[in-house]
Order: structure tokens, then C-alpha cells, then sequence
């Protein structure tokens, strides 16, 4: 408009100072959109930095739950993902506010302009606007289904990555590379497939384009003779309206479709996807009850059924056992009995669907959260070890640890020369105990536990990669530390020091000393032959044979 005056009231009508002072208006608008835009970062930041810490929690949050109830999506490679797009998230977020506010405004100020200019005019390019955005709107629909497919598939890519690169030297050793490369390319070539399909729909977004602002543009030229003679507009007016489609409009219809196909997108589909990794199941867990403390560390499974969902064959089926206070329990049974199910169960990470598990004649349940984490510690196959000192790491459980009882736990379990080699408490151990070997990992978490006040302690399968002297040393360590002890075995040798043996197969457990249940149990029997003969067959390795055999 202010062009259309610097023209009409300025240069065409003699009056190039009128036409100056209207250009020199112009330019002071630009200065007070300018520094309203600076007034915006501010404001962005404090916006979209919580939102992104928020979303980030949420995420870590709803995935360490489903990760407690065994869900077996989630894994390492699709939490980071998925934390990926939060961070596309922010980034979006921040160029879509940044952007949209002067981009919207100039789209509005230009029909605005137009309708001053001419009424007729504004109302026929406002036609072509609506059309297009309506067709848009119908696009973005699809659009997004697509995109959503994109994103399904590429974690898909990375779920199916992550456990060959994890076990590269396994798919090495095998020669299986040729196979783990297809397994990856299949779905590469989906992900592929599905980018393809975005890309296809991403064109139409052109005939937005042309539908919003091509269309009106070559009407107004087309139709501009006729339009000049019959004075419908003057030159300045016909100037100014090419001036406000072709600027104002145009970028604001061309960054509505662009960033709409493409950011706006994204955000919804990623914000779509995470509301969904967030949804966590409310818990049907009954609240648990205050931490009060415990008299006794009796523990009494009454019935147990579990399997992990309503219609599977249940992996503890009506199991029932005591074990009471200060019991060394080894667990064993073939692979994949329920053995680490079980140990879940125990250590009341995950419930029962049918019967009870009892600690101290109380639901193990309803124990205050985390009380039952101070009492009952379990250590996995795969050690924790965190970025800090090696202090940092053993002390986490018990920060009050005298010099003497850290010294004690070290000793206890034998990683006297694990500490050594990494330079004593001091030392740092970086993110994600790089550096460290699956033994070393394995000492930590064991003298951590050993350090801490837990009364009942379960290995399931916690010693897996030290050697069968340096196991029976940390299991000796842990039989003379107060309190009881379950050890999911790894090997024979685990089984025949403990005081008891539950042979558990899921249907039929039976408990015994290693003697009694030679005598009764035919798979046991089958089982310790099996050992037996696998550890014939590696005596020359001198090493032992392992407790979960593949019967
Ligand atoms: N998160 C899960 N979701 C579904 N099924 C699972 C899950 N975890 C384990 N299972 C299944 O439950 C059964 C018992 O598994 P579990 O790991 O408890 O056995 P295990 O005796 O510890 O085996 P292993 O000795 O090989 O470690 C197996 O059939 C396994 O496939």
C-alpha cells in the first residue's frame, strides 16, 4: 500500500519527495518488525528449552517403566531414537514460531493491502487462498500418515542394527555377515520404500503453490488492461497488488506449504509418536504402603502364576516356595525355564498375576518402593556402571560406606585388581564403563552390592563372565555376608555350594540339596550330565561348563 502511495501520490503525480517520504515510512515499519523480531528469542527460549526437558524426561520416564514390566521393544537404540526426536522436536518448534508469526503477518497484511487497493481484487485472490488452503489441509493428512510410516520404519531400522553391531563379533565368527547385511538392507530398503511414498505425496504441494498464488498473480496480469481501462485500478494499485502477491503472499502461502510439508509434519508425527511411547499403562499395582520397617526378611512365594501377557502360556505357573532368612538358593534349569522371570518376581520388579509373594508375612507389593530397592538388591547378566569414580560407583548404594567396609567388599568379591588397574576409588570410569571389560563391569556391581545394606541379594547370572575360580570367590564373598542369597547359576559349581537347589522348569519345581535332587530328579540329573559331559568336553580349555544348558 505504502508503495502503491509513494507511486500514485508521489512519483506519478510530480511529488518525488511525497514519493520519498511514503518509501522512508516503509522503511521505519521494517525497523519496528525488526525490533519486535529481536524481542521474540528471549521469549523462545524460555518456551521451548523446558518443553524439551519435559518431553525428554517423560520419554526416559514412560521407557524405564515398560522396561521394568519386560517389554521388549524397548531397547537402548529405540529410547535414543525416539530421544532424537525430541530434540526435532525443539528444533522445529523454534523455527516454526520464529517464522510463522512474520510470515503470517505478511500473508495478512498483504490481503489486507489488497483489499484497500481493491475490493473485487481482494476478493478474487482471496477465493484462489482458500481454495488452496483447503486443498493443503487434504495434503497434510496424507502427508502425515506417511511421514509417520517414515518414522516407524527408521526406528525399525535401528532395532534391527542395534543387536548385530552389539554382537558383530558372534555374526563375525559365524561368517554371517552377507545374512546380518540383508537383515538390515530389508530394512533399509522398507525405510527406503516409505520415503519414496513421502516424497511422491511432498509433490503435490506445488499445486498449492500454483492454486495460491501462480493463479492469482497470472489473472491479475492477464486481466490488467482491462482492469487499467476500465479504472477498476489505477497503475500504483495494479503495482501494489502484484507487489502483494508476489511478496507478502507468496512467501507466506510458499512457507505455509513448505514448512507445513515438511515441519509441521514432523512435529505432529514425532509429537503423535511420542505420546504414545509416553502412554504408560496406569499402573493396577495397589499403592504400596508406607515404609515401615521390616522385623524379618522371610520370603514365601504362595501359588505364583506369571507369564507375560493374559493369553501366553504363563512362564511360573502355581509355584510355591519359602525361602526363609539367610538361604544360599541357587536357581537352575534349563534355558529359557523362567529362571530371570523368576528372579524379577523375587525381587518384586515385576508381580504376579495369580497368588502372592510374601516378605516378612507382608505383600511384597505393597512394600514402600524404595524401601524394597534398599532391601532387596539384584544384579543382572549385564552390569551398570555408571560415569564417575570408582567410588562414585561402589558407594551409590550405600554413600555412608566407612574406607574399612568399601575396602572389605572389594576384597570380598575379588576386585581387588579390577580396582588396581583402573587406579584406585579415584579413578573415573567414563559413560557407559568404556574401558572396562564384562567382568570388570561384573566386579563392580557385585562389590557395590556386596557394600550395600540389602538383606537379601539375587545373581542372576551376575558372575557369567568371570571365571569359574573368580565366581566361587565372589559367591564365597556373598555366602558370608548376613543375609540371603539366590543365585540364578550359571554354572554347576554355583548350584553345589548352595545350601538348596530349586530345579525350576516352570511347571515342576522341586527344591532339594544338589545330593537329593540327583537322587529324585531325572532332569536334574540331566542336566548335571549335561554339564558333566560339557565340561569333559572343554577340560582342555580348563574352563567350567555353564548352568543353563540348551536341553
Ligand atoms: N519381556 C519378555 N516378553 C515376552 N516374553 C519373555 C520376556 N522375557 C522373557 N520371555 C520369555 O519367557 C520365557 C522365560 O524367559 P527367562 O529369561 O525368564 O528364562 P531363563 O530361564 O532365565 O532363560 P536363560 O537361562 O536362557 O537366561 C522365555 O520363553 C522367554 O522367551
Amino acid at each position: 500500500m505504502l508503495i502503491a502511495k509513494a507511486i500514485d501520490d508521489g512519483f506519478l503525480a510530480g511529488q518525488p519527495f511525497a514519493g520519498f517520504a511514503w518509501l522512508a515510512a516503509m522503511a521505519g515499519l521494517w525497523i519496528v518488525s525488526a525490533f519486535g523480531t529481536r524481542q521474540v528469542y528471549p521469549w523462545l527460549i524460555l518456551s521451548v528449552e523446558p518443553l524439551r526437558d519435559s518431553m525428554v524426561r517423560a520419554v526416559i520416564t514412560a521407557s524405564l517403566h515398560r522396561a521394568m514390566r519386560g517389554e521388549r521393544d524397548v531397547t537402548g537404540s529405540s529410547v535414543s531414537q525416539i530421544t532424537e526426536q525430541v530434540e526435532a522436536v525443539r528444533v522445529l518448534l523454534s523455527t516454526m514460531l520464529r517464522n510463522m508469526r512474520q510470515v503470517v503477518a505478511a500473508g495478512l497484511a498483504a490481503l489486507a493491502g489488497l483489499a484497500v487497493l481493491s475490493t473485487t481484487l481482494a476478493a478474487i485472490v482471496s477465493g484462489f487462498v482458500v481454495l488452496a488452503m483447503t486443498l493443503f489441509v487434504v495434503v497434510l493428512r496424507s502427508l502425515f500418515l506417511r511421514y509417520r510410516v517414515v518414522v516407524l520404519r527408521s526406528e525399525q531400522v535401528g532395532n534391527v542394527a542395534a543387536p548385530i553391531v552389539s554382537g558383530i563379533r558372534d555374526v563375525a565368527t559365524q561368517a554371517a555377515e552377507p545374512r546380518a547385511a540383508a537383515d538390515v538392507a530389508d530394512a533399509i530398503e522398507e525405510q527406503a520404500e516409505a520415503l519414496r511414498g513421502f516424497a511422491r505425496t511432498r509433490v503435490l504441494r506445488l499445486l498449492v503453490v500454483t492454486l495460491g498464488v501462480h493463479l492469482p498473480l497470472i489473472s491479475l496480469l492477464a486481466l490488467a488492461p482491462w482492469l487499467l481501462s476500465s479504472q477498476i485500478l489505477t497503475t500504483g494499485a495494479l503495482a501494489g497488488g502484484v507487489i502483494y502477491i508476489a511478496g507478502g503472499l507468496q512467501s507466506a502461502v510458499m512457507f505455509l506449504v513448505n514448512a507445513g510439508s515438511t515441519l509441521l509434519v514432523s512435529l505432529g508425527v514425532v509429537l503423535d509418536r511420542l505420546a504414545e511411547v509416553c502412554a504408560d499403562e496406569p499402573s493396577t499395582t495397589p499403592a504400596r504402603s508406607s515404609a515401615s520397617p521390616l522385623d524379618g526378611y522371610n520370603m514365601r512365594l504362595q501359588r505364583v502364576t506369571f507369564g507375560y501377557s493374559q493369553h501366553a502360556r504363563p512362564v511360573v505357573h502355581d509355584l510355591s516356595i519359602d525361602v526363609p532368612e539367610g538361604t544360599h538358593l541357587a536357581v537352575v534349569g534349563p534355558s529359557g525355564a523362567g529362571k530371570s522371570t523368576l528372579a524379577n518376581l523375587l525381587a518384586g520388579l515385576t508381580e504376579p498375576q495369580h497368588g502372592q509373594i510374601l516378605l516378612d508375612g507382608g505383600e511384597l507389593g505393597r512394600i514402600d518402593e524404595q524401601q524394597l530397592r534398599r532391601e532387596i538388591a539384584l544384579i543382572p547378566q549385564d552390569a551398570y556402571v555408571f560415569a564417575g569414580t570408582v567410588r562414585e560407583n561402589l558407594t551409590y548404594l550405600r554413600p555412608d560406606a566407612t574406607a574399612e567396609a568399601l575396602d572389605d567388599a572389594v576384597a570380598a568379591v575379588g576386585a581387588g585388581e579390577t580396582l588396581a588397574r583402573l587406579g584406585g576409588y579415584e579413578a573415573t570410569i567414563p559413560a557407559g564403563g568404556e574401558g572396562l571389560s564384562p567382568a570388570e563391569r561384573q566386579l563392580i556391581a557385585l562389590a557395590r552390592v556386596h557394600l550395600c545394606p540389602a538383606r537379601i541379594v539375587i545373581l542372576d547370572e551376575a558372575t557369567c563372565h568371570l571365571d569359574p575360580a573368580a565366581e566361587a570367590l565372589a559367591e564365597h564373598g556373598f555366602a558370608r555376608r548376613p543375609g540371603t542369597m539366590i543365585v540364578i547359576a550359571h554354572r554347576i559349581s554355583s548350584a553345589e555350594r548352595a545350601d538348596r537347589i530349586l530345579l525350576f522348569s516352570g511347571t515342576t519345581p522341586e527344591v532339594g540339596t544338589h545330593d537329593e535332587l540327583l537322587a529324585r530328579s531325572e532332569l536334574y540329573a540331566e542336566l548335571v550330565g549335561y554339564w558333566h559331559d560339557e565340561h569333559q568336553a572343554r577340560h582342555t580349555d580348563e574352563v567350567e561348563p555353564e548352568a543353563s544348558p540348551h536341553p
